[in-house]
């Protein structure tokens, strides 16, 4: 049967990627997603905001929701002090499958935890799972209708501390109009947002950076 999106975006990687490099792999994806097909990953020029406000944040605990094919989480872990721990969580077992195996090629597994199921489902579990207090950074790029949802359930469950950066992605498009609304009139956030395009396109997209004032 026919090979899926995300198979030939590992392929790509393990054909044009440096095992043990995780910026060659951010590169081969980027260029497998201008020249052949594209996916939704972060991509290359929102990915700079990333890399720039992770520096800024040299965060120890890190949480992704939307793995996809782990091309921000290797973004974000190449980018972490040792010791420092970034937990990614996905609901499609498919790209969960296809992200380990990217992870794995970037030499980054020892960084990384992928955890697969849905976010509102595994956020009450991570003090658990993990032994985390608090995350330093949290990167939203799942379901755009989750991205409300679960910010107020990590505020219910005390998993954001004074200073906690959140960092969400496709504010404009596909867009994230009720997160957006209560993150920038919320006394509990200090946000500002970061024009940009949808991946790989000319389409408006951008980053929403907000800070929990606790
Ligand atoms: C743990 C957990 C995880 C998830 C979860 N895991 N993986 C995802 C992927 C979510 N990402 C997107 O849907 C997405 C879509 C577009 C897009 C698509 C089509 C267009 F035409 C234009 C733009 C662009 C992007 O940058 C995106 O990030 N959700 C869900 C629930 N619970
Ligand atoms: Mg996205």
């Amino acid at each position: 049967t026919r090979s899926t999106r995300p198979q030939r975006l590992l392929a790509a990687v393990q054909k044009n990627a440096t095992r043990g490099d995780p910026r060659s792999v951010v590169s081969a994806i980027d260029q497998f997603c201008r020249q052949k097909e594209w996916a939704m990953n972060v991509g290359d020029e929102k990915g700079c905001i990333l890399d720039s406000v992770v520096s800024e944040t040299n965060p120890t605990t890190v949480l992704e929701l939307g793995t996809y094919c782990a091309y921000s989480t290797v973004r974000i872990a190449s980018l972490l002090p040792p010791h420092s721990k970034l937990i990614t969580l996905e609901f499609n077992p498919d790209y969960a499958k296809i992200a380990r195996q990217v992870i794995a090629w970037a030499g980054l597994q020892d960084k990384i935890n992928l955890v697969e199921g849905a976010s509102g489902d595994l956020i009450p579990k991570m003090k658990e799972m993990f032994g985390v207090n608090t995350f330093d950074l949290v990167f939203l790029d799942h379901w755009k209708d989750r991205y409300l949802p679960d910010t107020k359930l990590l505020e219910k469950c005390g998993l954001l501390r004074k200073g906690t950066i959140l960092l969400a992605d496709n504010v404009i498009c596909p867009g994230t109009p009720d997160y957006l609304e209560y993150i920038r009139n919320s006394p509990q956030y200090e946000s500002r947002y970061f024009k940009s395009h949808l991946e790989y396109t000319k389409v408006e997209d951008g980053l929403e950076k907000s800070v929990f004032l606790g």
